[in-house]
C-alpha cells in the first residue's frame, strides 16, 4: 500500500454539462500523484462494473423522475461500497466527476424532484458523509452548450435538455453551495483552461499542503 503523509481526502467535481471539468480532473490527479499521493479516480454514476451499467441507462432510457433519482443514488450505494470507501479507508485520495450534488441540481431543481425525498436518499445513503471538496464549474449554459456541440459527440439524455433546465440546475447548484460554503469553492469556468488550473492548485495547496 502506498502511505501519504496526508489523511486521504474525497474531491468533486460539479458543474452543467460543457463546464470543462473533464480536463481538469486530469491535471488535478497528475498533481496528487507528483506529490506522491496514491489517487482512485472516479465519476458518477458509474465508477463500478455495476454503476457503470446504471450509467448507461440512465443516460439513454426515459424513465420516470424518482425512478431517475433513486437509480442515481442505487449507482452511488454501490460506489460508495465497492470505491470509494474502500480507497479513503486504505489511504487513497479520491476525485470524483459528480456526487449528490448532482443529484440535488438536476433531479431537484432541473426536474422537480420533491426535495424531501432528495434528503431521505441522501440520509440513507451516506449518512454524514459528504466530499472534503467540492469544486464547482460556474457558467452560463449558452457558453456550455456551444462547448457540448463543439466536440462533436452525439448528446446524451441530459445533454438535449433545453438552456431553461440548465439555467434551473446551475441555480440549484448555486444554492446547495451558499448552504455549505466551507466545502464548495465556485470556479468561473468561462477563464481559460491554464487559469482554472491554477486556481485548483492553490486550493488544495491552501487546503492541505500550506
Ligand atoms: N476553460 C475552457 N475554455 C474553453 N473551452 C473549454 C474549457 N474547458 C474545457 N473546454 C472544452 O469544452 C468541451 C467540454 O469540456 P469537458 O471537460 O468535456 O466538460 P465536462 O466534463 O464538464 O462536461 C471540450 O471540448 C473542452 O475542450
Ligand atoms: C451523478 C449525476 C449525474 N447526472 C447527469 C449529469 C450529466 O448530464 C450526466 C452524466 O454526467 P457526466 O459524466 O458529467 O457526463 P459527461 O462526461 O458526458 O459530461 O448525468 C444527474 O442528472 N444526476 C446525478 O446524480
Amino acid at each position: 500500500m502506498t502511505q501519504t503523509a496526508h489523511a486521504p481526502r474525497f474531491i468533486t467535481f460539479e458543474g452543467i454539462d460543457g463546464a470543462g471539468k473533464s480536463s481538469q480532473i486530469a491535471a488535478l490527479v497528475a498533481l496528487l500523484e507528483a506529490r506522491g499521493i496514491a489517487v482512485e479516480q472516479t465519476r458518477e454514476p458509474g465508477g463500478t462494473p455495476l454503476g457503470e451499467r446504471l450509467r448507461d441507462v440512465l443516460l439513454h432510457e426515459p424513465m420516470h423522475l424518482e425512478t431517475e433519482a433513486m437509480l442515481m443514488f442505487a449507482a452511488r450505494r454501490e460506489h460508495l461500497a465497492a470505491r470509494i470507501l474502500p480507497a479513503l479507508e486504505a489511504g487513497r485520495w479520491v476525485v470524483s466527476d459528480r456526487f449528490s450534488d448532482a443529484t440535488y441540481a438536476y433531479q431537484v431543481s432541473g426536474r422537480g424532484l420533491a426535495e424531501d425525498k432528495f434528503d431521505a436518499l441522501e440520509r440513507w445513503v451516506h449518512p454524514g458523509f459528504q466530499p472534503d471538496l467540492t469544486l464547482l464549474f460556474d457558467l452560463a449554459p449558452a457558453v456550455a452548450a456551444a462547448r457540448v456541440a463543439g466536440t462533436g459527440n452525439a448528446p446524451d439524455r441530459f445533454e438535449r435538455e433545453r438552456q431553461d433546465f440548465f439555467e434551473r440546475v446551475r441555480a440549484g447548484y448555486l444554492a446547495r453551495a451558499a448552504r455549505a460554503p466551507e466545502r464548495f469553492r465556485v470556479i468561473d469556468a468561462t477563464r481559460p483552461p491554464e487559469a482554472i488550473r491554477a486556481e485548483i492548485e492553490a486550493v488544495v495547496r491552501e487546503r492541505w499542503f500550506a
